[in-house]
């Protein structure tokens, strides 16, 4: 059988706001004590499982950094390049970022949740731009064209910059041998995935990924995906 490339996804740890049930979308929150417990862990599996890394991306976003610190640390590989892009975090969850799930979901419904939640392409009430919460007054964002600074997203939105950026940055290192690990958030993984194995877009809302459990892609010498599986002790 020829040798596949193999990728490492990996959804942070359980963060603070995920504890709380609030949307948090770019509000860089820290992780919980489960969540440090949980990216361990994960670095642990991984350890006891042989996978070794070469390079790993993440998000500008400290609950995927910290994550990554972390699996790092328990693999003994502090060494290996990382390449962060904020085209790696979160998807943008506009005026929602902060709110309560539950306690929205009792305001506007449990459907409308759903479809702000889950939907491919309903982007969540807007920020304005002279909300504190707005991206483009955070220095980390200041290189980004106004454009490109989000006031809320969509999933499709969240594709349209992480699809580009797996496209030019990580899938040139996976073709080229390199083992890679990406930990990244739930809906910007949710849009690899949904690139990767070409989900459609009635297909993506059942898609949930677990935080803290590495996802393992196998890809062929021409990148199509050949099997996917989580690794859990
Ligand atoms: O709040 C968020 O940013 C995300 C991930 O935790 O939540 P959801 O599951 O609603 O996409």
């Amino acid at each position: 059988m020829a040798a596949r490339n193999k990728l490492v996804l990996l959804r942070h740890g359980e963060s603070l706001w995920n504890k709380e049930n609030r949307f948090t979308g770019w509000t860089d929150v820290d992780l919980s004590e489960k969540g440090v417990k949980e990216a361990g862990d994960a670095g642990l599996v991984l350890k006891k499982e042989g996978y070794v890394f070469d390079i790993a991306y993440t998000s500008y976003l400290k609950r995927a950094i910290r994550t990554l610190w972390i699996v790092m640390e328990e693999t003994d590989l502090m060494w290996i390049p990382v390449k962060k892009s904020w085209m790696l975090n979160e998807r943008h969850y506009g005026a929602l970022q902060g709110l309560n799930k539950a306690e929205t979901a009792k305001k506007y419904g449990d459907e409308q949740v759903f479809i702000w939640r889950r939907s491919y392409d309903v982007r969540p009430p807007s920020l304005e731009p002279d909300d504190p919460r707005y991206p483009g007054n955070d220095p980390r964002y200041g290189a980004l064209k106004k454009d490109e600074i989000p006031l809320t997203e969509s999933l499709k939105d969240t594709c349209e910059r992480a699809v580009p950026y797996w496209t030019s940055n990580i899938v040139p290192d996976i073709s080229s041998g390199k083992k890679v690990l990406v930990v990244a958030h739930g809906n910007s993984l949710r849009a690899l995935v949904k690139h990767i194995d070409g989900i459609s877009d009635d297909e993506i809302p059942k898609l949930n990924i677990p935080t803290g459990v590495p996802l393992v892609y196998e890809f062929d010498a021409e990148m199509r995906p050949v099997e996917h599986y989580y690794i859990r002790d």
